[in-house]
């Protein structure tokens, strides 16, 4: 199973739950993990552009498992302390849309191609392992909450104008031409308060976000048009 096979059920449970949102609690921040993320947080927009309660700072896709898992997978490749990484990842939430950025990884290491394309390769795919690995028990449960409670923490200190507060998430974007995006982002008072680019590029890394993009359009369109027609 992959994300995207959970559209038809979670789509509709989010739609549900989103007006809800627009009728009792307009001004919450929301932090979707329902999947797939590349098309709920899109569905979840247009909800509340038609109820117009929408605040694209108040929406964001959750992602941080994504930095969890190349976090770990960078330590771990270069025997560095995980609490000390940090790995941003771009793009979305789904197979070749989730794009760890391993040239801006910190602290600096050394890393051959091979090691970069496996280590991306087990980014994107780690997600889809849990899921095999349970065997239709579901998906990735203590690792998730471990990144929800960090996302969630982020933000509630942005919320509360600590400065400085960083993460990455997918976001209503002008860093490319699709209209959500994951990437850094910078929390504050009221949510967003600034989406921040994407830094320099290796090679590796323009490729892999190019190669992305359909894909990302097409889940983008995907939500719009579920929450548009049904
Ligand atoms: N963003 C991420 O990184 C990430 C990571 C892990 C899981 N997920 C996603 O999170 C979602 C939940 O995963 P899980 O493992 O917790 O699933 P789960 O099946 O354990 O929990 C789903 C919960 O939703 C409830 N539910 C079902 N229909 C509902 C409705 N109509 N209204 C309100 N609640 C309803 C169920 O009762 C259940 O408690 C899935 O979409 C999964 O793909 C995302
Ligand atoms: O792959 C999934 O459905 C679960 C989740 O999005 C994850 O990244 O673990």
């Amino acid at each position: 199973m992959t994300r995207d096979d959970l559209f038809n059920i979670n789509a509709g449970i989010v739609k549900s739950l989103c007006t809800a949102i627009s009728k009792h609690c307009p001004e919450a921040v929301v932090n979707m993990i329902s999947n797939p993320v590349n098309s709920t947080v899109p569905i979840a927009a247009e909800v509340f552009k038609k109820a117009s309660t929408y605040d694209s700072k108040k929406l964001f896709g959750v992602t941080t498992l994504d930095v969890v898992r190349a976090r770990t997978f960078y330590a771990g490749k270069k025997g560095l302390a995980v609490e000390d990484v940090d790995v941003p990842v771009v793009g979305g939430h789904a197979g070749i849309t989730i794009l760890p950025l391993f040239s801006q990884a910190t602290p600096k290491a050394t890393l051959t191609d091979e090691e970069i394309d496996a280590l991306t390769k087990r980014t994107q795919d780690g997600g889809t392992e849990v899921v095999q690995a349970k065997a239709g028990k579901g998906s990735a449960t203590l690792s998730m909450a471990y990144a929800g409670a960090l996302f969630a923490e982020s933000c509630l200190k942005g919320l509360n104008g600590e400065p400085g507060i960083v993460e990455c998430t997918y976001v209503a974007s002008t860093v490319t031409e699709l209209p959500f995006f994951s990437s850094k982002v910078r929390l504050g008072k009221d949510g967003v308060e600034e989406v921040l680019g994407l830094g320099a590029l290796s090679e590796y890394e323009k490729k892999g976000l190019e190669a992305m993009k359909a894909e990302l359009k097409a889940s983008i369109q995907k939500g719009v048009d579920f929450a548009k027609q049904s």
